[in-house]
């Protein structure tokens, strides 16, 4: 393996080295090679970030929104221009298929201009007043100092998905991508360089979440942090930024219910349920993370499924031919394991995959057979404990109750998918169903102009559309009165 590149900390519009002097390597999931090493910050080149975002964000504000607009733009033309040298980079730091990093390169420029798209509507209120010649005004300001934090499953995506709206807004902003797949985010620091974006409103940061993050988090300088990743984490986020009253937006874990219905488009649902389950190697927040087939069509359905799944072609993600690739690290690939081990032992049964694949080309890398679980009872621990990864349990259900039970039966309340032609079953489904995103007759795939929004343990304020950009605007309230 040759000599990798170290990447630095990009702060105040400089690269820099950490006084740590210590790195992070970046390990391929295909290889276990080393393909990059990034600083190991510390808490106080955090407050250094948070320093220059805030000096930056005092003019940064004073631009009208349609100049910082324009930014944005010039910064998603570049991100396009450099798809393919960002997509190689996502591949080899995440494991994810080049075709689908292609893809999330294309969506990160689409969500920084869908955000910029917006700088004219960041509308106020002039309200009348109780009182004579008096008005009430409220305007939309930026909160400041923007923290962002972010996953390891898309994470230029969830970079592009966060500074769009911040910047936008007026805010400055300061990324710490998660230390597993923080590579393609860094780059984003040139470009921003390139396009003239100021020095000190965009700033980029690696180390680990617990200090660098937790630094982050818990200084008054931070006026809004919007964190992407598990539960457990966005709980201690919260609780950090308690003793400040920061605005927290969080999106967090998911076990996303998939229901088909006796009346279902069987070769429908079949094609969306296993895309929805498998892509990304099952690492999207909205996977169907357990699925429920109405007993008439059982049968059919699951012939035709297991049929796709063994289908499934897992191997190297840079070829064109491959369907999936491996997990991001040991520790999801150890946790596939636990979780097939434990389902078997309360009583499932391995229809499809339920280990690491045989072969030369899978000795090196965290590779996981896509997996089905059937036999498998509502109160089994698959089908509650997510697994954001390649594991599905099947059941089967009776009448539309008992399956709407079993559905909200959940900690979280992120995504659901549900597939009828009915249309008092879906309007049912949309009543009874405590998910703040649910697919009707399709597979999952939210869209930058709807909410991405999870209830119970999946998150709070929600992300994307125009309440997604309210998140980075705070309101001015001013009551003017006319003296002559
Ligand atoms: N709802 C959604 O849209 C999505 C939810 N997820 C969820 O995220 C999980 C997988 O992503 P993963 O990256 O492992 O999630 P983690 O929660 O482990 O990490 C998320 C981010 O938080 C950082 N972090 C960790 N501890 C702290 C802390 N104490 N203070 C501040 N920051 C901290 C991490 O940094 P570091 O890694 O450097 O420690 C990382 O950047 C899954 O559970 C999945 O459900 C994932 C994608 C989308
Ligand atoms: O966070 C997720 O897993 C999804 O919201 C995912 O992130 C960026 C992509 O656009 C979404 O599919």
């Amino acid at each position: 393996m040759g000599q990798v590149k170290e990447y630095q900390l990009f702060i105040n519009g400089e690269w820099k080295t950490s006084t740590s002097g210590e790195t992070i390597d970046i390990i391929s999931p295909s290889t276990e090679e080393v393909v990059a090493k990034v600083q190991n910050g510390t808490p106080e080149e955090a407050i250094e970030a948070l320093k220059a975002a805030e000096a930056a964000q005092k003019e940064w504000k004073k631009l009208p929104a349609r100049t910082r607009a324009d930014y944005m733009f010039a910064l998603a033309d570049e991100i396009d221009a450099n798809n393919e040298r960002l997509a190689v980079l996502l591949t080899k730091e995440q494991g994810k298929l080049l075709k689908v990093a292609r893809f999330e390169v294309q969506v990160t420029a689409s969500f920084i201009r869908y955000a910029a798209e917006g700088a004219r509507r960041i509308e106020g209120d002039i309200i009348p007043s109780d009182n004579p010649n008096e008005q009430i005004w409220i305007q939309k300001i930026p909160k400041g100092v923007v923290v962002a934090i972010t996953a390891w499953n898309f994470p230029l995506a969830l970079a592009g998905r966060k500074l769009g709206p911040a910047l936008v807004a007026g805010n400055s902003i300061v990324i710490k991508p998660t230390s597993e797949t923080p590579i393609a985010t860094l780059e984003l620091g040139d470009l921003a360089n390139k396009v003239g974006i100021p020095k000190g409103v965009i700033n980029i940061l690696t180390g680990p979440g617990r200090a660098m993050g937790n630094a982050l988090v818990e200084s008054p300088i931070t006026k809004m942090i919007t964190m992407t990743g598990s539960t457990p984490v966005g709980q201690s986020i919260a609780r950090a930024a308690a003793d400040n009253l920061t605005h927290v937006q969080l999106e967090l874990g998911g076990k996303a219910p998939f229901i088909a219905f006796a009346d279902a488009d069987i070769d429908a649902a079949v094609e969306s349920a296993l895309h929805s389950r498998f892509d990304n190697c099952g690492q999207v927040c909205t996977c169907n993370e357990r699925m429920y087939i109405h007993e008439d069509i059982y049968d059919v359905f699951m012939e035709k499924f297991l049929a796709k799944v063994a289908e499934i072609k897992v191997g190297d993600p840079m070829l064109e031919e491959t369907d999936m690739g491996p997990k991001v690290n040991a520790s999801e690939l150890k946790h596939m394991e636990h979780l097939v081990e434990v389902s078997v032992k309360e009583g499932a049964t391995i229809a499809a995959g339920g280990k690491k694949p045989e072969g030369k080309e899978f000795e090196k890398g965290y590779w996981f057979e896509p997996t089905v679980l059937t036999n498998v009872s509502q109160d089994m621990t698959i089908v509650h404990e997510e697994s954001f990864g390649p594991i599905l349990p099947v059941l089967k259900f009776k009448t539309f109750d008992e399956v709407i039970g079993y559905a909200n039966d959940c900690e979280y309340g992120l995504a659901a998918m549900v597939f009828t032609n009915d249309m008092n079953t879906i309007m049912k489904c949309n009543d009874e169903l405590e998910y703040g995103e649910i697919y009707i007759n399709r597979g999952h795939g939210e869209q930058h102009q709807g909410f991405h929004n999870g209830y119970k343990l999946s998150g709070s304020g929600g992300e994307d559309g125009k309440y997604g950009f309210e998140q980075y605007l705070e309101k001015k309230t001013f009551y003017i009165k006319h003296t002559v």
